[in-house]
Parts: C-alpha cells; sequence; structure tokens
C-alpha cells in the first residue's frame, strides 16, 4: 500500500451490524460513508479485530501491557475522596481550576455519580473560541460538505514520531498526516490541559510536548489517530470501549458546535463489551423526549451522564478508558440538571431556542450539529489501517 495519503470510503462499518456488539441499544445501521485518510509507514493490516468474547482476557492483556511499559499511568488518576453533588455546584461558581483535584469537576451531569477513575472532564477547561471555531469550519469544509455531505466519520493518521520533539510548526499535513489546524489544537490542549492533569497522564497523552515525558511516554513513538465524528440533532454513537488491541492508553476527546450526554458505563465481570470504533448514527426513535419528563435520577455506582459542552475537552485513561464503556444516546434533546461553569449559551435567557426550563430542576438542551475530535495512539502493530474488503474501520 502506497504510504501517502489516501483516501477510503466505506458504506458503513462492519462492526456495528453485529448484534452481539450493543449493550442497552439496538441500533439501525444507516448508510453512512466513512471517509479514511491514511498517511502511513508499515503495511500491516489490522482487520483482526473480530473477537471481543472474552472482554476480561482482554483487558488482562492491555493491563499486562500497560504495566510492563508504565504501571505508574494506571495510578496516577485515582478518584477523588469527594463528589460534588448537584447542589454543591449549582449554586456557586466553581474554582477555574482545581489542579491536585480533577476528576472532582464531572459536574454537567444530568445525573451525579461517582468520579470516574482515570476520566478527566472540567467543564470550565474549553478550548479557546477562536481555535475552535477555526477547526470547527476547516472540517466542515473539508470533510463534511459538497460531495461529501453524507459522510459523518473521518480517520486521520499521523506518522509516528521518530524524534522526541514535537513536529515543527512548518511541517506540513502532507507530510505529518494531520491538518495544521489540528496540530494548532493539539498544541492548545497541551497547553490548556498542562494544569489540570497530573503530569504523567499529560505526557501519556501529548508526549512530544511534555518536558518530562520525552523519554518516559510510552506513546511517544507511536502513530497518532484523529478521528473526527459528525452527529446531526438525533444522532449518537452505541455505547463501546475503544479497540483494545488498535489504541493505547490516553484519549482525548473534544467537542465543537454543540453539546451532548456522553453516558460512561461500567463494564461488568463477564460482560460482552462492544469494542469499537462506533459511527455517529440515527434511529427511529430520536424523537423529542421533552414530552416523557426527565429520566429518574438513580443511585448507580457504575453509570454515569456527563453533559458535554461544546469546546469541552475529555481525557479518558485507566479505567475510564478500559473499564467503562462511553456512548452517547441518539435523541435531540439533553437534560441537564446543572449548567455550572462550563455552560456559555445563553442562559440568561430560558426561552432561547434550544434551551428550555421544565420545573426549574434543569434544563432541556436542544441538539444542534456537534463534532467531534478524538486523539488516540495506535498500538504497536497498529500504525496501518489498511483499506480492506471488510475493514470496519
Ligand atoms: O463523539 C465523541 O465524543 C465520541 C466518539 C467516540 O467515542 C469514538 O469515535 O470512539
Ligand atoms: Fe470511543
Amino acid at each position: 500500500m502506497s504510504l501517502s495519503s489516501s483516501s477510503v470510503q466505506t458504506q458503513r462499518k462492519r462492526k456495528l451490524s453485529s448484534e452481539n456488539c450493543d449493550i442497552g441499544q439496538k441500533r439501525r445501521n444507516p448508510k453512512v460513508n466513512l471517509r479514511l485518510e491514511i498517511p502511513t509507514t508499515t503495511e500491516k493490516s489490522l482487520d483482526d479485530e473480530t473477537d471481543v468474547s472474552g472482554a476480561d482476557s482482554l483487558f488482562d492483556d492491555i493491563f499486562d501491557e500497560l504495566s510492563e511499559v508504565d504501571g505508574s499511568s494506571m495510578t496516577s488518576v485515582n478518584p477523588p475522596s469527594t463528589i460534588l453533588s448537584k447542589d454543591s455546584c449549582s449554586s456557586e461558581k466553581l474554582p477555574s481550576s482545581l489542579p491536585d483535584n480533577p476528576l472532582a469537576f464531572r459536574t454537567l451531569s444530568s445525573k451525579t455519580c461517582k468520579p470516574i477513575p482515570g476520566l478527566f472532564f472540567d467543564p470550565s477547561v474549553l478550548v479557546p473560541t477562536e481555535i475552535a471555531a477555526e477547526v470547527l469550519e476547516f472540517c466542515m469544509k473539508t470533510y463534511f460538505s459538497g460531495q461529501n455531505a453524507n459522510v459523518n466519520q473521518v480517520m486521520l493518521f499521523e506518522r509516528a514520531s521518530t524524534t522526541s520533539d514535537e513536529i515543527p510548526s512548518h511541517v506540513n499535513s502532507s507530510s505529518s498526516g494531520l491538518p495544521s489546524q489540528l496540530h494548532t489544537l493539539l498544541a492548545s490542549l497541551s497547553t490548556l490541559l498542562l494544569p489540570h492533569l497530573p503530569s504523567a497522564i499529560h505526557s501519556l497523552v501529548f508526549p512530544a510536548s511534555s518536558a518530562s515525558s520525552s523519554t518516559t511516554s510510552p506513546n511517544l513513538h507511536r502513530a497518532r489517530q484523529a478521528i473526527i465524528n459528525l452527529y446531526r440533532p438525533g444522532e449518537g454513537i452505541t455505547p463501546h470501549v475503544d479497540l483494545l488491541r488498535r489504541f493505547g492508553d490516553g484519549i482525548v476527546g473534544v467537542s465543537f458546535g454543540s453539546g451532548c450526554v456522553m453516558e460512561f458505563r461500567k463494564v461488568r465481570d463477564g460482560e460482552k463489551v462492544p469494542e469499537s470504533y462506533a459511527t455517529p448514527s440515527t434511529d427511529s426513535k430520536a424523537v423529542d423526549i421533552t414530552q416523557q419528563g426527565p429520566e429518574t435520577a438513580q443511585e448507580d455506582d457504575g453509570a454515569c451522564d456527563l453533559y458535554l459542552p461544546e469546546r469541552s475537552v475529555i481525557v479518558m485513561s485507566a479505567d475510564a478508558r478500559y473499564r467503562w464503556t462511553h456512548g452517547i444516546p441518539r435523541r435531540k434533546w439533553d437534560y441537564v440538571e446543572d449548567l455550572g461553569v462550563g455552560w456559555v449559551e445563553d442562559s440568561a435567557n430560558n426561552a432561547t431556542d434550544g434551551v428550555s426550563n421544565h420545573g426549574g430542576l434543569g434544563r432541556w438542551l436542544e441538539r444542534g450539529t456537534r463534532l467531534s475530535i478524538t486523539f488516540r495512539f495506535l498500538l504497536p502493530g497498529a500504525e496501518v489501517v489498511g483499506p480492506s474488503s471488510d475493514d470496519e474501520s
């Protein structure tokens, strides 16, 4: 296969048609175009991800590997002992940073839930408006309009670095694999998250830019993938764990254009895990659920729903990456208990389109079109995702 950028379109993702890949939701598979851009360095095909049956054993493999490589990453993000309840954050402005306890900022949720080890989410940590606008405009124009109007997922791959230096700004997209807008975004994320992430996690997700990471991060010489998903209102993504044998630890996701609720569910012992890239999709049951009232909040240590406002960032590592699924329910409205400091739309005016207050406990937020960019690192041997007849990518 050529090593230069190439573009492949497929109709849909193989894995998503498999019923045993679903947890909790049945999904239909709309015709979806997937665009893949692959500047790569080796030629090994990775279309071997079909066995999702022994989730536990896969987890064990991964944990063994991780502890060999960098055991510290698994322990550096323990959950805080305190949980911010709905009340504790609805009445007062949260501090803009809490470096010693980043996991406490999981407050924009439709349910109050306990911290997930390895999940960083702070609704006050937002990508600067100008950078977000530039990335969104670039992605929409480049990947999702004109003849790509029915594409909803694009994967870009960046070559593994051969030195410990960050890719310099003069290196253009054709040689690095990522467009300059995504390099700008990555640089901004690295700076933005530096005071918030434990240093081991910062090194894991920004291996080339963390001073301490140049020799220690297992991701330093791994190729990076950026997956760009576009969700029209009502669309979501089936709960899943990102491919265990393809991607390493340390995943960063950014929301653009609209917020949405992301649901996290703890994988139970012995549970079959949907392990997939997954593709945004809609569903015939995506209706206006404001007519049905908010879900009853339930105490469940293994469930956590977070509202991710536009420009917000999540970082998943350790348990959050390996032992919890994440997914986005297919619906057009999200019920959000606490708008908190991350809420940037016109919350002063309850009558604003897309924001309606039903009963004062929370708000229904109408989803707009959301674009997300998720950065992950390919595991050794996974540097190439070649187009193949049944590649699920
Ligand atoms: O849209 C998102 O934020 C999540 C995307 C995702 O989980 C994936 O592509 O694996
Ligand atoms: Fe994912």
